[in-house]
């Protein structure tokens, strides 16, 4: 496939790497920073400027405050796109009705890579469990890298929504460093940034007997860098809004 990736940070540098070994070409690259394309690709500092029909799909991985307005041009251009850009959940409806409505396709992930994705299932059991032991409470905390701009992390996000799908007795993401108590139907999501993290997210059930802990810890970016590949392999050919999970469920039948 012709792929075209949009932020070519830490992630899309890895991500060009994975789709020449899989065989793909990349002929556009997107990012400010830019002063030379990589080896016969097309450059653009800005996706305005960038000519998307020279690919058949894009990656996007640039920053929460560009990717929605990146989300427009893809769905107006009808250009497949996969996103791993975190940091704009709260818009999803918004952008699955964008997508319906054009035609288009998108596929989001908070995170591709096979071992979070696991976490997230252990998550949601683990919190289907809890949910008939009233002794327990449960929480969320992760750390990244000094870098990242977003808080809490997608990876985070997504995992307390299994919680809350799951535990009756929580309905709320509470992701505030709070001066009070914090309220029973709260689900306390908490974020420490520094150093050169990866990405290590714990869930907690906690109990005045015991604790259980669930914890994925990320050693690098590859796995979220070739699960986004395989992406946008999958999303080649259909039409709509897809979340990771629904490429994850099809790869364990
Ligand atoms: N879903 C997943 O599995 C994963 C998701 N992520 C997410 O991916 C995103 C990127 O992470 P990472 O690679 O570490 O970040 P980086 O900051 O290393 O890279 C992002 C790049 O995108 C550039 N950029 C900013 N605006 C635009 C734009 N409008 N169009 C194109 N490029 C743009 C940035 O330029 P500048 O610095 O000048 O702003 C930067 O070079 C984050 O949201 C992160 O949370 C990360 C890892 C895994
Ligand atoms: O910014 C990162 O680095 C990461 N972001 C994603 C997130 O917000 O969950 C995925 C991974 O944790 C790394």
């Amino acid at each position: 496939m012709k792929i075209g990736i949009v932020g070519y940070g830490r992630m899309g540098r890895l991500i060009r790497e994975i789709c020449l070994e899989r065989g793909h070409t990349v002929p556009l690259v997107v990012d400010p920073n830019l002063q030379q394309a990589p080896h016969r690709s097309a450059l653009a500092d800005d996706l305005a400027r960038a000519n998307l029909n020279s690919v058949e799909c894009v990656i996007d991985f640039s920053l929460p405050e560009a990717v929605l307005g990146n989300i427009e041009k893809y769905a107006e251009n009808k250009t497949p796109a996969v996103i791993g850009t975190t940091g704009w959940e709260d818009k999803r409806d918004a952008v699955q009705t964008l997508i319906d409505q054009s035609g288009s396709s998108l596929l989001y992930g908070s995170n591709f890579s096979v071992g979070a994705n696991i976490f997230f299932a252990m998550t949601a059991r683990l919190a289907e469990l809890i949910n008939h032991f009233p002794q327990y409470d449960m929480l969320m905390h992760e750390f990244h890298h000094r870098h990242k701009k977003d808080s809490p992390s997608g990876t985070a996000l997504t995992a307390a929504e299994h919680i809350l799908q799951n535990l009756e007795r929580k309905n709320e993401i509470q992701r505030e460093t709070l001066q009070r108590s914090i309220e029973p139907q709260e689900l306390h999501v908490t974020a420490t940034r520094g150093g050169d993290i990866p990405g290590l997210h714990m869930v907690l059930a906690d109990s005045s007997e015991d604790t259980l802990e669930l914890r994925h810890t990320a050693r690098n970016r590859r796995g979220f860098a070739l699960g986004a590949v395989l992406a946008a392999e999958w999303l080649h050919g259909k039409q709509g809004f897809f979340s990771f999970d629904e490429y994850f469920a099809e790869a364990l039948r």
